[in-house]
């Protein structure tokens, strides 16, 4: 039996979730569930704080996981990335308040607070700091106020929590994070349920980033057309009743698909029509 750990809560519980049912697997009934077996795909899900899950699958314990690629860092265990998933983006920053024009020169000597010591050590050490690092749980924002830190590092999406706090982000992020599949460093067993379980991800976590385009195209640009749209491979081309048009499918990613198919209608393409793919074997 595959074993594999999924978040329990915050925010890549969720989007784990969706993936992996997605790609066919059983979901918790209840979100107080700390296992779930599947006995059909071969897989016991263990539902863990995403911060320990790298812990379990660095010692080997369990064979893969999901978690945020800062976590698994900040945990400082053996474990590698097998697959990217495309969400829980963030990076991480230090922050101080505004009204200075900081830079990560002026940390020396400060005390910083953050939830992921480990990382911020790193960082600080390789900089050639010597800074206090406070260790707290989260509501970092909250903690130069109340007296405790003078900088914080913390994680970053929309910048929101900075801002509500009157405080400012300086320096690069020291890690662009999202979720990831992990397995323990040098793992990489050929175990069929485990590939199979690789695979099924990947094809839902792709499928997510692109998107089906049809549409009908004259023949006479066709040839431009398909260097608009080269799919992946190569476009699927269907003869239509009207032998002066033909019938163009391709997969198109989806960050462009508007520009795409704004410049197929210029083009003179008709009826461009964009559709969601579930899931897909696409490499
Ligand atoms: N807006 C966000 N807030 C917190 N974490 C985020 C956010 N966006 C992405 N993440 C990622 O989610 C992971 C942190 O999840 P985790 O569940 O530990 O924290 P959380 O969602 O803040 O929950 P909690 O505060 O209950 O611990 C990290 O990998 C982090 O980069
Ligand atoms: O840049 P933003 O979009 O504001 O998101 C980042 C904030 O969100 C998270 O906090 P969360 O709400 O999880 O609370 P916590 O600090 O207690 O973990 C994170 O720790 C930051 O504080
Ligand atoms: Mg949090």
């Amino acid at each position: 039996m595959l074993r594999v750990a999924v978040p329990n809560k915050g925010a890549l519980s969720e989007s784990s979730a969706e993936i992996l049912q997605e790609a066919g697997y059983r979901r918790r009934s209840d979100s107080k569930d700390l296992t779930v077996l599947d006995p059909a795909n071969g897989v016991e899900f263990f539902f863990l704080r995403p911060k320990d899950i790298a812990i379990y699958v660095g010692s080997g314990q369990l064979d893969l996981g999901i978690t945020g690629r800062d976590l698994a860092l900040d945990s400082g265990a053996p474990v590698d990335e097998l697959l990217s998933l495309g969400f829980g983006r963030s990076t991480f920053r230090y922050a101080a308040p505004q009204g200075k024009d900081w830079s990560t020169e002026d940390l020396g000597g400060l005390r910083i607070a953050t939830s992921y010591p480990n990382l911020v050590k790193a960082d600080l050490a390789a900089r050639g700091l010597e800074a206090t690092v406070i260790r707290l749980d989260g509501a970092v924002e909250i903690s130069i106020q109340l007296g405790v830190a003078d900088a914080i590092a913390d994680v970053v999406e929309s910048g929101r929590s900075l801002r509500q706090n009157n405080l400012v982000a300086f320096g690069e992020s020291l890690c662009d994070s999202e979720g990831v599949l992990i397995e323990r460093a040098g793992g990489g067993s050929t175990d069929k349920t485990r590939k199979q379980l690789i695979a099924r991800v990947q094809g839902v976590v792709f499928a997510q980033q692109y998107l089906m385009l049809d549409y009908d195209c004259p023949k006479s640009i066709l040839d431009e057309a398909v260097k608009i749209t080269p799919g992946i491979e190569s476009p699927t081309l269907s003869p239509m009743a009207d032998e002066n048009w033909i019938a163009v499918r391709a997969m198109v990613s989806r960050k462009v698909h508007n520009t795409v198919m704004d410049d197929l209608a210029d083009l003179g393409a008709k009826a461009i029509l964009a559709s969601d793919i579930r899931s897909c074997r696409a490499f």
